[in-house]
């Protein structure tokens, strides 16, 4: 990625600002209260804080979240040791069509190259997914893993964090659904098969960190995303209040979670899905982990039912989980001459 190529290009309203601020209302919850109650129900307070930063921002950070520094600090160390090896070694576990796992150094986002490389792996091995996005064609199929095999730790390092994320994942989603007056379970048996995905970053040091980003603006396509981030910085967010571009501040042993589209229709609007992306620098390479708590392929996502009244009419058509996940994937391989498909093609006028 040394050559400065036209791809990674942003138009120039979608560049970044070196200046742009920095969040100070992005709110920081505190989640030990919910590992130490005695009943397994969650303080009023808690539920409050999360219901208006959902609604305010679609982002927030939660510490004493219960993942194990020590697993956290595994992975890391894992995913610096597999973006240190040569492009060659990296190239051994590349993603290639059909194959959804593995490493990456050309993704897009809108078109535009990101500054970036990655490596996606899914928590379920295999996990259970339809063949294509064609609503006729009812044949599944299943993703599996590519570890490099001169990495043997990797594959271990990738399970034991992926099992401690999950945990939080259900936290978390068990303390949304509270948040929007359902019981803590009413997402329980969305779960059951799993699809969630781990997605190490890496964004090196670039000459032209005002034109390109590491990560294009977007958001995410599942129930929520829980993102660690090293001490360097560059995630922002777009302000819901006035669309402005707001750096997330890094918060050391913090996670910062995200809304994702699943839960934007599940709420029916309540909470949204917020835009984000990461810009990178001169000097320093970024490392991140993004891990995508995504709901069963056979899940019919739609407005939940208890949130619906004839005030409050569905703004979303029901879609299926399995194969919008089957469209983005295949759409990553393919510079497509419309954007991804996005949660918008299923929303209604009312
Ligand atoms: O690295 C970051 O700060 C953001 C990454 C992200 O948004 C993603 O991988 O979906
Ligand atoms: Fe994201």
């Amino acid at each position: 990625m040394d050559d400065f190529d036209q791809a990674f290009i942003q138009a120039p309203e979608h560049r970044p600002k070196l200046s742009d601020p920095e969040a100070d209302g992005i709110p920081t919850v505190d989640l030990s209260p919910i590992f130490n109650s005695p009943d397994g129900t969650f303080p009023d307070d808690l539920v409050r804080q999360i219901a208006s930063t959902s609604i305010d921002w679609g982002f927030f950070l939660v510490v004493n979240h219960g993942v194990p520094a020590e697993k956290r600090q595994r992975m890391e160390a894992a995913s610096r040791e597999f973006f240190r090896r040569s492009l060659e070694e990296k190239r051994t576990v590349m993603k290639v069509e059909g194959m959804v796992t593995g490493y990456s150094d050309m993704e897009l986002t809108k078109n535009v190259r990101d500054w970036k490389e990655v490596f996606d792996f899914i928590v379920a091995d295999p996990t259970v997914v339809p063949v294509s996005p064609e609503p006729n064609d009812h044949r599944l199929t299943h993703w599996t893993n590519q570890w490099p095999t001169y990495l043997p730790e990797f594959r271990e390092a990738g399970k034991e964090y992926a099992e401690e994320l999950e945990k939080l994942g259900h936290k978390l989603v068990e303390l949304i659904a509270v948040s929007l007056g359902l019981p803590a379970q009413r997402f329980r048996d969305y779960f059951k098969e799993k699809t969630s995905m781990v997605r190490l970053n890496h964004y090196p040091p670039c000459s032209l960190p005002e034109m390109a980003l590491g990560v294009g603006r977007h958001n995410d396509p599942g129930v929520l995303t829980m993102l660690v981030q090293d001490d360097v910085g560059g995630l922002e967010v777009k302000r819901k209040r006035d669309g402005e571009w707001i750096r997330v501040k890094p918060v050391p042993d913090s996670y910062v979670v995200n809304i994702g589209n699943v839960t934007q229709a599940w709420s029916n609007e309540r909470y949204e899905s917020v835009e984000h992306r990461a810009m990178v620098n001169h000097k320093k390479e970024r490392y991140s982990i993004a891990f995508f708590f995504n709901p069963s392929h056979s899940t019919v996502v739609e407005p939940l039912k208890e949130l619906i009244t004839p005030e409050n009419p569905p703004n979303y058509k029901s879609y299926s989980w399995g194969k919008y996940l089957s469209n983005r994937m295949l759409s990553n391989f393919k510079q497509l001459n419309a954007d991804n498909i996005q949660v918008s093609h299923f929303k209604i006028s009312n």
